[in-house]
């Protein structure tokens, strides 16, 4: 479809020009390019001169309390846009359903335990299938992108994406950018079709390959603009959100036609509002085999102890989710809830009235866990990844000498102590059955919110709902673990461990 929309500067509208081919920094064939040009009255940039403010969140309120943190629309910058009946309507497998279309009206809960007093509460728009779309089948030029670490199931959400794209929508062209961020400017791309994806799900790792940093905006933006892309899938974590949150403000700035849509991607769980991340429960269960070698390491030896140190550099919930699935596990160790070795209630003391109980014991230990302990005694203190991430120290090899050291000198008494570090084992693997599903739900509620239109927004369960999600809200910070929660209260209660929290903090924390 090939549009030229223009507007006066009045003070409602926001001033668009087409794309002008003769602009060499953006030279570009595709017709499918708006540009908004600059100072405008449009709401969300009004005041700013020569450039674009952030996209303001989009918030709308209804009676008692109610409150939408909504997304992003490309008809917010774009006015005008012309719309087609989505061709599900059409399609044999999904016309038979009743009410297949999700009311536009829908909006998912963020709260669902509530009084009869309560406020309406905070909401996300619902994801799914819309009667009217914004892209028709042959207009759509798609990307994949994945970045940062790996995780169980990105190749199933790959696949899905484009299985989804081709069977629901008709849409034919779909390219895999290769190499995460810096791909879109530095590598070639790669044609998906679901011939090439057929078998991916059943692999681990990414068959577009990943990386950490490379993340330069106006590159990527220029590489979307210039092969003519409108739609954006970006598989990937806290980071990645952050700069797929960059790349819709540039495209919303430069007033493209072009969706962009996060998908969220963590093994360690940290990504906010949804309800939980794909990959995890797969990285779980593969946890458990370390644990359960751990365990039968440590029960069969004198005074047995077995370490086993997992990922989850801010977030502990892969080490807990793992103790409470085993049950083998006397002491879980997590970033947010700091420990310490000597003296009374600390780790020492326990272990050794574990074993005087036992004649064993399993312990399991976030990575991301007492770095505060070791700052200073270990060598990259302060180094960081290509992503600005802080480059930990291990842990799990300190704490086992540690522990060794002092039952050799200050005990007086043999240890037997076997160190586990199953770190990639357990992110490098396919995902299991019920992640596969998780990941196919979530690749058609992104597919979903693109061809309708949507952009700047993450897509993820929200008490079971997938929902459309704003960047904004996603990377305002990190997920963790409470511990004054009930879930790590239920650990504590099925290690024994102690809480190493002084009486006085838990006193402060109940008021
Ligand atoms: N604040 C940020 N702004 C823009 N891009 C970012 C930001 N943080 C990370 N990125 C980019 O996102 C990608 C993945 O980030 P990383 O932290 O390595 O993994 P993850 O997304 O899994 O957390 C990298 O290419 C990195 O450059
Ligand atoms: O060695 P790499 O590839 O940087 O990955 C290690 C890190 O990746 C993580 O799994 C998290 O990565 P993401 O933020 O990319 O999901 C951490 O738990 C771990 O510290
Ligand atoms: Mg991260």
């Amino acid at each position: 479809m090939d549009r030229t929309i223009s507007s006066s500067a009045s003070l409602s509208t926001p001033k668009f020009r087409c794309f002008d081919p003769s602009n060499s920094y953006h030279a570009s064939t595709n017709h499918n390019h708006y540009f908004l040009t600059f100072p405008s009255n449009n709401p969300t940039t009004r005041g700013v001169t020569g450039e674009s403010r952030k996209h303001e969140p989009k918030t709308i309120t209804g009676e008692f309390g109610y409150v939408l943190e909504d997304v992003p629309h490309l008809t917010d910058y774009i006015p005008d846009l012309p719309t087609h009946l989505n061709p599900l309507q059409d399609n044999p497998a999904y016309s038979v359903v009743k009410q297949y279309f999700v009311n536009t009206d829908d909006t998912v809960a963020k709260k669902v335990v509530v009084q009869r007093d309560s406020p309406g509460g905070t909401h996300f728009r619902r994801a799914g299938p819309r009667q009217k779309v914004y892209f028709g089948s042959d207009e759509v030029q798609a990307c994949i992108v994945t970045c940062g670490g790996l995780c169980p199931g990105i190749n199933t959400v790959i696949r899905e994406l484009v299985c989804g794209l081709y069977d629901m929508y008709g849409v034919r062209r779909v390219l895999g950018i290769e190499g995460g961020y810096k791909g879109f400017y530095s590598r070639n791309t790669v044609c998906l079709t679901p011939k090439v994806v057929n078998d991916i799900h059943k692999r681990g790792g990414t068959i577009l390959g990943t990386s950490r940093g490379g993340h330069v905006t106006s590159k990527i933006v220029d590489s979307i603009q210039d092969r003519g892309i409108n739609q954006v899938y970006i598989i990937g974590g806290d980071g990645t959100q952050q700069g797929a949150s960059a790349i819709f403000e540039e495209i919303r700035r430069r007033g493209l036609k072009v969706a962009v849509v996060g998908i969220p991607k963590t093994i360690d769980n940290d990504i906010l509002v949804i309800d939980k991340s794909f990959g995890f429960d797969s990285a779980v269960e593969e946890a458990e085999r370390a644990i359960n070698a751990a365990h039968v390491e440590a029960e069969s030896h004198e005074n047995g102890i077995g370490v086993v140190k997992l990922m989850g550099r801010h977030s502990g919930f892969i080490a807990m989710h793992a103790t409470l699935a085993s049950r083998d596990v006397d002491c879980c160790l997590i970033p947010e809830s700091p420990f310490y070795l000597e003296g009374p209630g600390g780790l020492f003391e326990y272990i050794r009235k574990r074993l005087k109980e036992h004649g064993h014991m399993v312990i399991v230990i976030a990575e991301g866990a007492g770095q505060e302990l070791l700052s200073g005694t270990m060598s990259n203190l302060d180094q960081r990844d290509a992503s600005g991430n802080k480059l930990l120290q291990d842990i799990g090899l300190w704490i086992s000498e540690k522990i060794k050291d002092h039952f050799a000198k200050q005990q007086k008494m043999t240890i037997n102590l076997k160190y586990i570090d199953p770190t990639y084992m357990i992110r490098a693997i396919p995902s299991n059955a019920s992640d596969n599903v998780y990941c196919t739900l979530l690749a058609q509620s992104a597919i979903h919110g693109a061809m309708a239109g949507y952009t700047g927004f993450t897509v993820g369960p929200v008490n079971g709902r997938n929902a459309y999600i704003p960047f904004h809200r996603v990377i305002e910070g990190r997920n963790k673990v409470v511990i004054t929660d009930r879930m790590w209260a239920r650990l504590l209660s099925s290690t024994n461990q102690p809480s190493f929290l002084h009486p006085k903090d838990i006193v402060e924390d109940k008021k």
